[in-house]
């Protein structure tokens, strides 16, 4: 069997390609890095058989392309930044432009999984670019942030788009993020559960800043895929919304 290789800890961008008025006022920008790298193969998961890719890095079975979507602000590049190098970006916020990705391996059930993480930019004027990801992506993070009562009456739009423009059959879930907040949360989190009941989400609290249920909601979106892919037999029964149910942690465990 060949083994595929991962460029290790490389990220890029794709350019934005629209300029449509900003819904918040323009934000500082991160600036991108690159043009994808040549694995960020988006259309169809990569069977397992192990190629090499070239270039220094991981081996993998099988790849898959999550993507990250919701309001600016929300903390979505940091959520990704806490998975994907376990720390926090901390101090001034740097908003996206268009699409950043990140590549990381996980461990699944004896498999190598890649994830091919996509963050998208979070401010309106990017929305045109973000449209022509959705359908290739196998998998999606809706965030809001807990901390913004906005970004939660906004899902209902996301949700929106994500039918308009995501294959039917994208798995996705709700993630109520910045619960480390000592503060009273503006959004409560039986409203984010409701919410995902009514359109039959997995939900999850999560934090960037502390790490709270990251590498879960990652690793749970990896199991689904690799499930519906794969046919684990070792795991026929998985099924996401039991396993984020059991697996996550309540924010209280880990507020300062
Ligand atoms: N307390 C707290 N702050 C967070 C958390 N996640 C992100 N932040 C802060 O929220 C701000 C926005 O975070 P980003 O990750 O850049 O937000 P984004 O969703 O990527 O925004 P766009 O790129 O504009 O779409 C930053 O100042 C972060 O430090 C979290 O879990 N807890
Ligand atoms: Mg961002």
């Amino acid at each position: 069997m060949s083994r595929k290789k991962t460029p290790k800890s490389k990220g890029g961008s794709a350019p934005a390609a629209s300029a449509l008025p900003a819904a918040n006022g323009p934000r500082p920008a991160r600036p991108g890095t690159a043009r994808p790298s040549p694995d960020a193969q988006p259309n169809g998961p990569q069977q397992p058989s192990r190629h090499s890719l070239g270039g220094g890095g991981d081996f993998y079975d099988i790849a898959f392309k999550v993507m990250l979507v919701g309001d600016s602000g929300v903390g979505k590049t940091c959520l990704l930044m806490r998975f994907k190098d376990g720390a926090f970006l901390a101090g001034t916020f740097i908003s996206t432009v268009g699409i950043d990705f990140r590549n990381k391996v996980l461990d699944v059930d004896g498999m190598k999984v890649k994830l091919q993480m996509w963050d998208t930019a979070g401010q309106e004027r990017f929305r045109s670019v973000t449209h022509a990801y959705y359908r290739d992506a196998h998998a999606l993070l809706l965030l809001y942030d807990v901390t913004n009562k906005a970004s939660f009456d906004n899902i209902q739009a996301w949700l929106t788009e994500i039918h308009d423009y995501a294959q039917h059959d994208v798995v996705l879930m709700l993630l109520a993020n910045k619960v480390d907040s000592a503060h009273e949360p503006a959004v409560k989190r039986e409203d984010g559960e409701k919410l995902a009941k009514e359109y039959g989400l997995p939900f999850m609290e999560t934090s960037a800043k502390t790490g709270l249920n990251v590498d879960l909601a990652f690793t749970a979106i990896a199991k689904e895929l690799m499930q519906r892919s794969m046919k684990v037999p070792s795991e026929p029964g998985f099924q996401l919304h039991d396993y984020v149910k059991r697996e996550g942690q309540g924010a209280s465990c880990c507020r300062p």
